[in-house]
């Protein structure tokens, strides 16, 4: 068959007939016609066509599009497109029409104990079962057969894969180099080696899939060694993917390539490396409020979908999965069998929250996850793209909310990296959250049947009479129980915390210079590191100093969570314990050991005019590290801080 590029591709002659019939049929389907990437305009057989029609793939996705015709015609390649866009069906399709229909169809082995002809090499032991699931979803139509090969599981049914034969083997590349090398000295005799170990010597594909991960140190010489193991390098074609690719990766990546190797890049210099389907939030918030806040994220955000969480270590994630009703732990140290039972507990819906460690940011596809939490930036901005890249797959939008502990962490090089430009929002108000449980109560209460109502009205009517409330009230209240919120506690919008509230210092303009930093010993022992002679913490030292005259005793200062300074160095955001809040806005007594240099300060600059306000509901302010602090109420409306700030004990 004859393509309008002017490629021939070897079908048969009934498929050709079919081709011609089928080509009719859409000849008549102006929208078909329309769309460039339609299957039809690829040269895909049919048996694969329709195994990809039964998976609902009518067309292409750009990066595949773009990529099948370079991958069938023989170059090797490197490819890149963002997170959920398809990139695995961008190196099996043209591998498997190649071994089927054509280049690779003659050259390839055949029968029992074939050696495989395709090597696909993935970073973790989960992404290896997923992409080996997509094989073998083509597999059987085509007839071919795949194989997975990956630690923690036993080796015996993967040798006995092997020796049957197999086209296309699908692995990590710890369990990969172990059955490639070691596997062969267990065993003296020659046959059983060439059967029982991994023969890599007639290949014709391998593929290095989230390759900047597996050519990560410690990865690339296992790597390295499996490549190796082709007979001639210059008959196998190699094709590498990712969302990310950093330099040093394309360096790497470059010896197992050859030279006149394509590229195709999606992302390029585009600003934004990230998934632009998602929608990316930071939010303020301590480590020790994430579980009691991680609820009401999910509950705000998720859409009632699933939601991935992930941390930082594998102890935080077994112990959030702990705290948090109804999730399970995913992370390296967890049983391979447990693992598998997990994650297809996840994909199944058994439960909806899962809580991991990078073992699942990478390549995994699952279905309907609406919500991805970072609890807190990740080291790199790869892992920030790819985690955040679990949601908003395949044209779906989803949501990843980052939290920031505004004291310890910051994502400002995430943010530059990445491109991504973060909404800023605070934690759900435990109220809105009982707001929406109220709603959900109220339509349970419709839902009971007028039958109970003779047995309830008269201690209904007993308590209408006997209470000062009105019966719309007393509902209120009936609603709070069903909704399981009688106690309503507040957060502070910035560090979200419970029986904190938010306060913003303003002092009117810079208090502060590095050249009064050495003239007082009393505030020396209080710097911070922030930034040369403006540090948050000495914000509100002067500034409460000097609104009142009266001091604020370090043990306060060291109190307040939080800290961070208004970019225009004339203030800082912080949160004080609600019970303090009262003496924050009052100021505290000057002590009698307060030294004279102390108020030298405030000779120096009581010309300021400093004013605290709490902020209680939504504020924007841009603080020292260029973030742009905004809280917002669940619902997304910004408001302006300056019309609901409350200004108090001025
Ligand atoms: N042409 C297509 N039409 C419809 N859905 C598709 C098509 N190609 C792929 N998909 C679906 O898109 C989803 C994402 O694909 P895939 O996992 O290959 O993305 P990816 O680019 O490899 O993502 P990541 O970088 O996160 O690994 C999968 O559910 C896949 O089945």
């Amino acid at each position: 068959m004859q393509f309008g590029d002017g490629r021939a591709h070897e079908f048969s002659e009934e498929e050709e007939e079919e081709e011609e019939e089928e080509k009719m049929r859409f000849d008549n389907d102006s929208e078909r016609e329309e769309d460039p990437n339609a299957l039809t305009k690829f040269r895909i057989s049919k048996a694969l066509r329709e195994t990809l029609k039964d998976k609902g793939i009518e067309s292409l996705f750009p990066i595949q599009a773009m990529t099948f015709n370079t991958i069938l015609d023989g170059s090797d390649l490197v490819g890149r497109a963002r997170t959920g866009q398809g990139k695995t069906l961008a190196f099996m399709l043209p591998i498997l029409e190649s071994l089927t229909n054509g280049p690779a169809k003659t050259s390839r082995k055949t029968g029992y104990g074939r050696p495989p002809s395709v090597l696909v090499l993935l970073p973790t032991r989960e992404l290896a079962t997923q992409v080996f699931s997509d094989f073998e979803i083509y597999d059987g139509s085509l007839g071919l057969k795949c194989c997975c090969l990956y630690g923690g599981s036993p080796y015996q049914p993967q040798q006995i894969q092997l020796k049957r034969g197999a086209d296309i083997v699908v692995g990590t590349p710890g369990r990969i180099k172990h059955v490639a090398t070691y596997g062969a000295c267990k065993l003296d005799v020659q046959d059983h080696i060439d059967r029982q170990t991994i023969d890599l010597s007639a290949l014709k594909f391998r593929v290095l899939d989230e390759a900047d991960e597996m050519l990560r140190m410690g990865f690339v010489e296992d790597v390295e060694l499996i490549l190796g193991k082709v007979e001639d390098a210059s008959r196998v074609q190699t094709l590498l993917f990712s969302a990310t690719l950093p330099e040093w990766v394309k360096h790497i990546a470059a010896k197992f390539l050859k030279q006149d190797k394509k590229t195709t890049d999606l992302v390029g210099n585009e600003k934004m490396k990230a998934s632009t389907n998602v929608r990316h939030i930071v939010l303020p918030c301590s480590g020790s409020a994430r579980s009691q806040i991680i609820p009401d994220i999910i509950h705000c955000y998720s859409s009632g979908g699933r939601t991935i969480i992930f941390t930082e270590t594998k102890d935080s994630a077994s112990t959030l999965a702990g705290l948090l009703p109804g999730a399970r732990a995913l992370h390296g140290d967890i049983q391979q069998a447990t693992r598998e039972v997990t994650l297809s507990g996840f994909r199944s819906g058994k439960f909806s929250t899962l809580v991991a460690t990078n073992v699942a940011a990478r390549g995994l596809d699952i279905d309907d996850v609406q919500l991805i939490i970072q609890c807190e930036p990740p080291r790199d901005v790869e892992a920030y793209i790819h985690r955040s890249g679990r949601t908003g797959r395949a044209g779906k939008t989803g949501i990843a909310v980052m939290l920031y502990d505004p004291r310890k962490s910051n994502f400002s090089k995430i943010e530059r990296e990445s491109g991504v430009k973060f909404e800023h929002m605070s934690a759900p108000q435990p109220a809105d959250i009982a707001k929406v449980a109220g709603a959900e109560a109220a339509e349970k209460i419709a839902e009971i049947s007028d039958r109970v109502i003779p047995v309830f009205k008269d201690v209904a009517e007993e308590l209408v009479k006997s209470s000062v409330l009105s019966p719309a009230e007393l509902l209120a209240k009936a609603l709070a129980k069903i909704a399981g919120y009688t106690e309503i506690k507040s957060r502070s919008l910035l560090t979200s915390m419970e029986n904190y509230v938010t306060v913003l210092l303003e002092c009117g303009k810079p208090i502060y210079t590095p050249s009064m930093l050495n003239s007082s010993r009393g505030i020396d022992t209080i710097t911070d590191t922030k930034r040369q002679g403006y540090t948050a913490r000495m914000v509100v030292w002067i500034g409460l100093f000097v609104k009142s005259d009266k001091f604020l005793p370090e043990e306060k200062v060291e109190s307040i969570r939080g800290l961070s300074l208004t970019a225009d160095g004339k203030g800082a955001v912080f949160d004080v314990a609600t019970e303090d809040l009262d003496q924050f806005i009052a100021g505290y007594p000057v002590e009698e050991e307060a030294g004279e240099e102390d108020f030298q300060i405030g000779g120096m600059i009581d010309s300021l005019e400093v004013v605290v306000v709490v902020v209680e509901e939504v504020a924007r302010i841009t603080t020292v590290d260029g973030e742009a602090f905004s809280i917002s109420l669940p619902d997304q409306t910004l408001l302006n801080l300056s019309k609901i700030w409350h200004v108090r004990g001025i």
